[in-house]
C-alpha cells in the first residue's frame, strides 16, 4: 500500500527522502519484527481500508454526543472485521500480531479511543489472568466474539492508588450462594471505568470480600450490569458516564454505584482464590499480588503503546518541519526548512531516538513478561517482584517522557501545532493521561524505589541478586564508581540505558545492512548522551552526603542532619495515640508538584507590576542570547530577582508571621528553580478538586450528574449499532 507513487508530493519531503542513507523497506521490516508481518500487516490495512466508513465531518467538530455515538458506529464496523480476523487464527503467536496490528489501524479512525479499548485491553486479559480453566471456557468464547462488552472497575472516588483502601464490598450470603454488592458510601461509589458510562454489559467488579463475618482484601468479580435485551441498568446500580475530561472523550468512562445486589457465587474470578458453597475461603495463589495481573500487563503493553503514539507524534512534526520555511537568513536567499535550524533538531531528534528506546525495550519487556508468566504456570513466583518492578518504573518513565516529548513536538509544529487537525493535541491528551492510570508515576516509581532498596540490603549481605540490579554490587567497588564525570556517566549508562543499549545492539547484529546498523547505532548513542546531559544534575547530588563532604566532619554532619529531621520535632509523634490515613498533600512529593504553584503565582504578579515600569529596558535584555537556554535563565533569572526584592520591599509593612511564610515563598521560588526547569501554575480555579470547602467527590458526583449523556438511560446508538451487532444482525 505504501510502496504506491504519491502524485504531488512536496519538493521538499521528496529531497529528504532521497537523502536517506539506508533502505526505508528494510527499517520497516525491522520494527514490524519481519518481512512476512509486514506483508501481513499491509494486507489487512489495505482491507480495513476499502471497508471502514471514514468519518464526514471532523470528529473534532461534532458534540459530546455525537461524537460518543460516531466512535460507537466505528467501533461496531472494526469489531466485525476483528472478530472475523480473529476466527481465521490458529496460532498464539498469530493472535498477538493481529491484535497489535488492529490496535494500530484502528487509531486511523479514532481521534479520541474507542469505547471498546477496556474490553479489549483489561476485561479480556482480567479474563485470561483471574478466572478458572471453566470459568475462561464461559467467559472468554463470549468476550472474544464480543457477545459481551465488558470493561474494568477498580478505581472509586476516594481511592485508585491504594487498592487496599477500596470501600466497595461483596458480602457472601450463604442461603443463596450469591454475593452481594454494596457501596457503603459516596467515596466508595466506582468512577473512571473506560466504556462504564454508556457502553458496557459486563463489568469486573474489584471489592473486599467478605464471608463468614471475615474480610479477605480485596477481589475480582465478574458481573453484568446491563440488560442484554434493553441495555437498561439492572435494578440495584446506579450507573453513568462522570463527565468531560482532557481526553478519552469517546471512552464513556463511568461510575457505578451499588444498593445491595446479589451476584452468584461464580461471579468471583476463582484462579486464585475461590468461596466454597458453604462460604469457606480458599486460597489458591502462590503470591499475595496476584490479582494484581492485569495491572502488570497493561504497564508492559504500555511502553509499545507509548513508543507507537511519539512515533506518530515525531513522524508529523519531523515531516511538517521539512515542509515548514520560515525566516530570511540572507537576503535575497530562499527562507531554510525549519528542519534545518539545530535548535529545532534538539526539539526533534531526540523524540526519534526515544521512539527507538521505547520499542526495543518494550520487545524485551514483552518476552520478560511471558517468560515470568510461564515460569508461574509451573509455581515459580521468584521472578515476580522483579517484574513488578521493572514494569513499574519502565511505564512511569516512558508515560512521563512521551508526553513531554509529544509537547515538543507540538512546540516544534508553531501555531499549527495547536490545531486539532494536527492531531498533536489529542495525542498529548491521550499519552498524558497514561502517567496517571494504571498506576501513578511517582507511585509506581517508589515501588521500585522499594525494590532497589531491598535488593540493596541483599548486596550488602552479600547475597546473590538477579543480573539487572547485579550493578549495585559493582557499585560498591570504589574504582568502578567513583565521582570523576566518566564514573558518574558511566554508573548512569549502566542503571538507566542498560536494557536499551544491549537490546538495539542484539536486534540489529544480524540481517540488517550497514547503513541501518549506523542509524541504530547513532540514534542509541543520542539516546545515551542526551540523559546524561539532561541530569547530569542528578547524578552530581549522589555526592550530596554527610559522609563524603571534603572537609570530612562526618559526625557534625550526621547529628546536624538527625536534628533536623521533621520527626525530631515533637517530642511524642501523634501516631502513638492514633494512625490516621494519611492525605496526599502529606507527601513530600505531592508538595514538590504543588508548593511551587503558590510561590510562582506570587512570583509572576510582583515580576508583572515591576515589568509593566521597564518593560522597554526589560525587552532589549531578554533578547539577548543565542540559543534557547541562555534566554530561558535569564527570564527565570529575572522572575528571581525581582521576585525576592519586591517582595522584600512590599512586605516590610505586614505582620510577622505573614512576612514569614511570603518569605518562604521566596525561598521555595528561588530554590525550585535551581532544581527543576517547570512548574505549572493554576491561576482561575473552576475546579471540582480545588473548591474551597474540600466537598471534592460531592462535586465529582454533582457534575457527572449534570452530564448530558446522563439524561438517557440508553443511548441510541444501542439500538442502531450495538444490539445488532451483538445479535449477529448487522
Ligand atoms: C479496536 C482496537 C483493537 C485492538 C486493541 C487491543 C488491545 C488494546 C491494547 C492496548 C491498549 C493499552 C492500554 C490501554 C488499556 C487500558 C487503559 C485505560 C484505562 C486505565 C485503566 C486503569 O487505570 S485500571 C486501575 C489501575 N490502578 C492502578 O494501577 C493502581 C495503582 N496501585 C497499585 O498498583 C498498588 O496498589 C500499589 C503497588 C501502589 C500498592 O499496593 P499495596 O497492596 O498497598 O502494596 P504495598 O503494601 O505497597 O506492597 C506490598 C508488596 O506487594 C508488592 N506489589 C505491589 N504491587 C504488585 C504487583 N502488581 N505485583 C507484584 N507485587 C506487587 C510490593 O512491591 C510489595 O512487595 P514487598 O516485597 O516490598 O513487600
Ligand atoms: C483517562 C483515565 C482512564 C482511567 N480508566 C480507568 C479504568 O478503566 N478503570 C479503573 O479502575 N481506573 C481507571 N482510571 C483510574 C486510574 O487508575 C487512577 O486515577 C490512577 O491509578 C491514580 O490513582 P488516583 O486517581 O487515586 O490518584 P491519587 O493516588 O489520589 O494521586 C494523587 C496524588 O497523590 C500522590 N500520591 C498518592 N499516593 C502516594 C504515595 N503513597 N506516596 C507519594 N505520593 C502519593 C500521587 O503521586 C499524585 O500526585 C483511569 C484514570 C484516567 C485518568
Amino acid at each position: 500500500m505504501r510502496n504506491k507513487p504519491i502524485a504531488n508530493v512536496n519538493a521538499d519531503l521528496l529531497k529528504e527522502r532521497k537523502n536517506c542513507s539506508f533502505d526505508i523497506e528494510e527499517l520497516t521490516n525491522l520494527i514490524d519484527g519481519g518481512k512476512n508481518q509486514t506483508a501481513r500487516r499491509r494486507e489487512i490495512e489495505n482491507m480495513l481500508l476499502k471497508n471502514m466508513p471514514f468519518d464526514i465531518i471532523p470528529e473534532e467538530c461534532l458534540s459530546a454526543k455525537e461524537k460518543y455515538e460516531n466512535a460507537v458506529r466505528k467501533s461496531v464496523a472494526l469489531n466485525k472485521i476483528g472478530v472475523e480476523l480473529v476466527s481465521q487464527v490458529t496460532k498464539a503467536k498469530e493472535l498477538s500480531d493481529l491484535t497489535l496490528t488492529l490496535r494500530r489501524v484502528s487509531d486511523a479512525y479514532f481521534r479520541e479511543v474507542t469505547p471498546f479499548l477496556l474490553h479489549l485491553g483489561m476485561f479480556i486479559p482480567t479474563i485470561l489472568g483471574q478466572c478458572s480453566d471453566e470459568q475462561v471456557a464461559h467467559w472468554l468464547p463470549l468476550a472474544m466474539q464480543l457477545k459481551i462488552i465488558g470493561t474494568y472497575a477498580q478505581t472509586e472516588l476516594g481511592h485508585g492508588t491504594f487498592i487496599r483502601g477500596l470501600e466497595t464490598t461483596a458480602t457472601y450470603d450463604e442461603r443463596t450462594e450469591e454475593f452481594v454488592l454494596n457501596s457503603p458510601t459516596l467515596s466508595s461509589s466506582k468512577w473512571w471505568a473506560g466504556g462504564l458510562g454508556k457502553t458496557a454489559n459486563h463489568c469486573i467488579v474489584v471489592a473486599q470480600l467478605y464471608t463468614k463475618g471475615e474480610c479477605y482484601g480485596t477481589h475480582p468479580f465478574i458481573v453484568q450490569i446491563r440488560d442484554m435485551d434493553t441495555h437498561m441498568p439492572l435494578k440495584g446500580l446506579k450507573v453513568g458516564e462522570i463527565g468531560p475530561r482532557l481526553g478519552f472523550q469517546t471512552a464513556d468512562n463511568g461510575f457505578l454505584v451499588f444498593d445491595n445486589f446479589r451476584i452468584p457465587r461464580d461471579s468471583l474470578m476463582m484462579k486464585h482464590a475461590k468461596v466454597l458453597k458453604d462460604g469457606t475461603y480458599v486460597k489458591i495463589a502462590r503470591h499475595s499480588k496476584l490479582t494484581y495481573g492485569t495491572m502488570i500487563f497493561v504497564r508492559v503493553l504500555l511502553v509499545s503503546e507509548m513508543a507507537f503514539n511519539l512515533s506518530k507524534a515525531v513522524t508529523i512534526a519531523v515531516r511538517y518541519s521539512a515542509v515548514r520555511r520560515q525566516s530570511e537568513l540572507k537576503p535575497n536567499e530562499p527562507e531554510p526548512q525549519v528542519l534545518d535550524y539545530l535548535t529545532q533538531q534538539h526539539k526533534l531528534f531526540i523524540s526519534i531516538s526515544t521512539v527507538y528506546a521505547f520499542q526495543f525495550t518494550s520487545n524485551w519487556l514483552m518476552k520478560t513478561y511471558h517468560t515470568v508468566q510461564a515460569n508461574m504456570k509451573h509455581g515459580n513466583t521468584d521472578a515476580l517482584p522483579e517484574l513488578h518492578a521493572l514494569s513499574s518504573c519502565l511505564k512511569a518513565i516512558c508515560t512521563s517522557d512521551c508526553s513531554a516529548a509529544i509537547e515538543q513536538c507540538r512546540f516544534a509544529c508553531g501555531g499549527h501545532g495547536y490545531m486539532i487537525s494536527s492531531n498533536l493535541p489529542s495525542l498529548y491528551a491521550f499519552t498524558t493521561a497514561t502517567r496517571t492510570y494504571e498506576g501513578d508515576y511517582t507511585v509506581l516509581l517508589l515501588q521500585t524505589a522499594r525494590f532497589l532498596v531491598k535488593t540493596w540490603e541483599q548486596v550488602e549481605l552479600g547475597n546473590a541478586v538477579t543480573p539487572m540490579v547485579a550493578y549495585l554490587a559493582r557499585h560498591q567497588n570504589r574504582e568502578a564508581w567513583d565521582e570523576s564525570p566518566e564514573g558518574i556517566i558511566r554508573a548512569f549508562e549502566a542503571i538507566a540505558a542498560g536494557v536499551y543499549q544491549t537490546e538495539s545492539v542484539r536486534s540489529v547484529s544480524f540481517g540488517q545492512s550497514d547503513a541501518i546498523k549506523d542509524v541504530m547505532k547513532q540514534l542509541s548513542d543520542l539516546y545515551l548522551l542526551y540523559w546524561s546531559l539532561e541530569r547530569t544534575g542528578d547524578l552530581l547530588t549522589t555526592l550530596k552526603s554527610t559522609l563524603g563532604s571534603y572537609d570530612g566532619r562526618v559526625y557534625e554532619r550526621l547529628m546536624e542532619e538527625a536534628l533536623k529531621s521533621p520527626l525530631n520535632q515533637e517530642p511524642v509523634n501523634e501516631s502513638f495515640h492514633n494512625e490516621p490515613e494519611p492525605q496526599v498533600m502529606d507527601f513530600v512529593s505531592q508538595q514538590h508538584k504543588l508548593f511551587i504553584g503558590i510561590a510562582s503565582y506570587y512570583s509572576y504578579s510582583m515580576t508583572a507590576l515591576w515589568l509593566w515600569d521597564i518593560l522597554t529596558k526589560v525587552t532589549s535584555e531578554l533578547g539577548v542570547g543565542k540559543t534557547d537556554r541562555l534566554p530561558e535563565s535569564h527570564g527565570r533569572a529575572v522572575f528571581m530577582s525581582v521576585f525576592n526584592s519586591e517582595m522584600e520591599k512590599s512586605v516590610s509593612s505586614l505582620s510577622a508571621p505573614l512576612q514569614a511564610v511570603l518569605r518562604q515563598l521566596v525561598e521555595l521560588y528561588l530554590y525550585y528553580w535551581t532544581l527543576e526547569k517547570r512548574g505549572d501554575l493554576l491561576l482561575v480555579l473552576q475546579s471540582t478538586l480545588g473548591s474551597y470547602d474540600g466537598r471534592v467527590y460531592e462535586r465529582l458526583m454533582e457534575e457527572a450528574l449534570k452530564n448530558p449523556p446522563n439524561k438517557e438511560p440508553v443511548n441510541e446508538s444501542f439500538h442502531k449499532y450495538l444490539k445488532p451487532f451483538i445479535q449477529g444482525k448487522l
